[in-house]
C-alpha cells in the first residue's frame, strides 16, 4: 500500500481521538463516488430512523438506541422523560448500594454484583466488565450467568461463596421470557434460599413493562425494577438499563460512556460520507464482502480488555444482517460472519491460515494508542511506570509492533484490512465503539436493503426446544406408565408410544440416563439398549 493511498483515505478525529484507515481495502479511486447515492439514501433511512419513524416494519417498532445518549432527540416528552428518569434513578440506585442506604438483608453493604442474562441482555454487560473493570479497585465484583447450563451456574457460584449474603443479582431480559434467563433466575433463588437468604432482598430486575419477569419482580416485591424499551433491541441495548446498571454498580463512570457515544452520533450522523467513519467502515464491509458477505469480518484488537468486542460485535453484526430476506421479499439470504479475538496472541494460532490460507476474510484491527490506564482515563486505574524490555523498547512497543508487522505481512499476500484506532480505553472510548458499529450496521443494513433490527431466525430454534421439552415429559410420562414393561423399552418402542422422534426420543433419553433420571440397559447394537424409570 501507498503513502499516498493512505494520506488520501486515512480518516483523524483528534478531538474524538479516533482515527480509521481504509487504505488497504483495495477499491478502485471510483468506488466512494459510485456508491455516492446509495450512501446518501442510507443517511436518509438512518435520519428518518432517528425521528422515529417505524423502522423496524415487520415488528411495527421504532429504533431508538439513538435517543439513549441524547434524549432530547427522542420524539415526544413521554420518552424522553421515560429516558432521563430511568437513567437518573440508575444513578441514585448505585449511589444508594455504595453508600449502603440499600444494603444486604444483614446490614453489610452489597460487594458482590451477579448479572443473568443472555444474548444482548449479556454480551454489553460482559464486554464493558472486561473491558473497563479494575480487580481489587471497583465498587463491586461482578460475576454472570449467561446460559442455562447448570455446571457453568454451579462454577459461578462456587466463586462466589461466601460472598452470597453481600450479592446483588439483576437479572436482565427485555421479552422476561427468556428460558436460559428463566433458569439462571430460579437457580439463583434456589442457592439463596438454601444458604438461608430471602431472594427478594438481592434481585433487581431489568425488562420490559409487564413481561412475566416483571410480574414475579413485581409480586415477590423485589428491590428495584429498570424498564426496557420495546425501540430499543438488545443487541443495542448496552446504553440503555441493561448496561448502565450493571457499569454504573461496577463504578464504571456510565455519563462517559454516553458522552463517547453521543459524539461519535454527532459526528456519524452528518451525510458526508468521506468524513464519516461509520459510513465508511459500512462502505468498505460492502467492497470487501461484495455486499453479500463474501468475505467474513475478522475482529483483531491489539488490547487484552477488547478481547469480548468480537463476540459483541458477532451479534451486533450477525443477528442483525443474517436475514433470509430483503425488504421487498426478496430471498437474499444475507450477513457477514464475525469472528475473532485479540493480537497479538492470535499470531500464535491462526494468523498462520489467514496469511497463507483460504483469502475469505478482511481483517478489522483495533489499536489502542495509550499502553496502560492511568488515573486521568476515568477507569481510575494505577499506571504502572512502563519498564524496558529491550533498550528503548517496552512491551507495549511490541504490541503495537506486532499488529503493524501483522498489518504488512497480510498486505503483502493481498489480504485486506482495516484499521480502526484510540487513543485510550475508557469508558468514553468504549461508548465511541459501540455507537460507531451501531450505526455503521445501520448504514449497511440499508445500503443491502435489509431490515437490521429484527431477528425472526431465532425464534425457530426456541420453538424447537420446547418440543423436545414436551417430548421429554411425554417419554417420562410412558416410562413411568403402571404397565410399562419392567425391563425396559427401546427408544424407538418408547417414541412410536408417544409418536415422538425416535432420534429426539434417543437424544432425551441418553441425557436423561447420564443424570440419573432413567435408568439403562446397554445392549448390543446401540439401538437395541432398554430405559426404564
Ligand atoms: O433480553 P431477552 O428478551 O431475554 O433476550 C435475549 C436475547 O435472546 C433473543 O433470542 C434474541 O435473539 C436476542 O436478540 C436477545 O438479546
Amino acid at each position: 500500500m501507498t503513502w499516498s493511498r493512505f494520506k488520501e483515505y486515512f480518516y483523524q478525529n483528534t478531538e474524538l481521538g479516533l482515527a480509521l484507515d481504509i487504505s488497504r481495502i483495495p477499491f478502485p479511486e471510483d468506488f466512494l463516488a459510485t456508491k455516492e447515492p446509495a450512501m446518501q439514501a442510507a443517511f436518509s433511512a438512518m435520519a428518518a430512523l432517528e425521528s422515529g419513524a417505524i423502522a423496524n416494519p415487520d415488528e411495527q417498532r421504532m429504533v431508538g438506541h439513538y435517543w439513549l445518549r441524547r434524549p432530547e432527540l427522542a420524539p415526544g416528552a413521554e420518552l424522553r422523560d421515560a429516558i432521563s428518569g430511568t437513567l437518573q434513578r440508575i444513578r441514585q440506585f448505585a449511589a444508594e448500594v455504595h453508600s449502603g442506604a440499600i444494603s444486604a438483608p444483614d446490614g453489610q453493604p452489597f460487594s458482590h454484583l451477579l448479572v443473568i442474562g443472555i444474548g444482548g441482555s449479556a454480551l454489553g454487560p460482559q464486554l464493558v466488565h472486561h473491558a473497563l473493570g479494575q480487580p481489587g479497585r471497583d465498587r463491586m465484583s461482578v460475576s454472570f450467568f449467561d446460559n442455562t447450563d447448570p455446571d457453568g451456574i454451579d462454577y459461578a457460584l462456587d466463586a462466589i461463596g461466601g460472598k452470597l449474603a453481600q450479592t446483588l443479582v439483576v437479572v436482565i431480559s427485555k421479552s422476561g421470557g427468556t428460558a436460559e434467563t428463566r433458569n439462571g433466575m430460579l437457580e439463583a433463588a434456589a442457592a439463596f434460599r438454601a444458604a438461608g437468604l430471602a431472594p427478594a432482598r438481592h434481585f433487581v430486575a431489568v425488562t420490559g413493562e409487564g413481561s412475566q419477569l416483571d410480574k414475579v419482580a413485581a409480586a415477590e416485591g423485589w428491590l428495584a425494577r429498570f424498564p426496557m424499551w420495546d425501540w430499543v433491541g438488545g443487541r443495542t441495548s448496552e446504553l440503555c438499563a441493561v448496561g448502565l446498571l450493571p457499569a454504573a454498580l461496577q463504578g464504571i463512570d456510565i455519563d462517559a460512556m454516553l458522552a463517547g457515544a453521543a459524539a461519535v452520533d454527532e459526528v456519524t450522523r452528518r451525510p458526508i460520507t468521506r468524513e464519516n467513519p461509520a459510513a465508511l467502515l459500512a462502505l468498505m464491509w460492502h467492497f470487501a464482502t461484495e455486499g453479500r458477505g463474501a468475505k467474513d469480518m475478522v475482529i483483531l484488537p491489539y488490547k487484552d480488555r477488547l478481547l469480548l468486542f468480537s463476540r459483541y460485535l458477532q451479534q451486533l453484526v450477525m443477528e442483525s444482517l443474517g436475514k433470509e430476506l430483503d425488504l421487498e421479499g426478496r430471498v437474499v439470504n444475507q450477513g457477514i460472519a464475525v469472528y475473532g479475538n485479540k493480537g497479538s496472541t492470535d499470531q500464535h494460532a491462526y494468523v498462520q491460515q489467514l496469511r497463507e490460507g483460504v483469502n475469505n476474510f478482511f481483517v478489522t484491527f483495533i489499536e489502542v494508542l495509550k499502553d496502560r490506564s492511568s488515573s486521568g482515563d476515568g477507569r481510575g486505574g494505577r499506571a504502572r511506570a512502563p519498564i524496558q524490555v529491550e533498550p528503548d523498547v517496552s512491551s507495549g512497543d511490541y504490541l503495537q509492533g506486532f499488529y503493524l508487522g501483522t498489518r504488512d505481512a497480510l498486505s503483502e499476500k493481498d489480504r485486506g484490512s482495516i484499521s480502526l484506532t484510540i487513543d485510550e480505553l475508557s469508558p468514553r472510548s468504549l461508548g465511541m465503539l459501540i455507537a460507531l458499529y451501531e450505526r455503521a450496521v445501520g448504514l449497511y443494513a440499508s445500503l443491502i436493503g435489509i431490515n437490521a433490527y429484527h431477528q425472526p431466525g431465532v425464534e425457530a430454534g426456541k420453538k424447537a426446544a420446547s418440543g423436545v421439552i414436551a417430548l421429554q415429559r411425554k417419554l417420562l410420562a410412558a416410562l413411568r406408565e403402571a404397565g410399562a414393561p419392567a425391563e425396559g423399552q427401546t427408544a424407538e418402542a418408547l417414541a412410536a408410544q408417544v409418536a415422538g422422534s425416535p432420534e429426539l426420543s434417543f437424544k432425551v433419553l441418553e441425557h436423561l440416563a447420564a443424570n440419573g433420571v432413567v435408568k439403562k440397559q446397554a445392549r448390543t447394537p446401540w439401538h437395541s439398549s432398554l430405559y426404564r424409570a
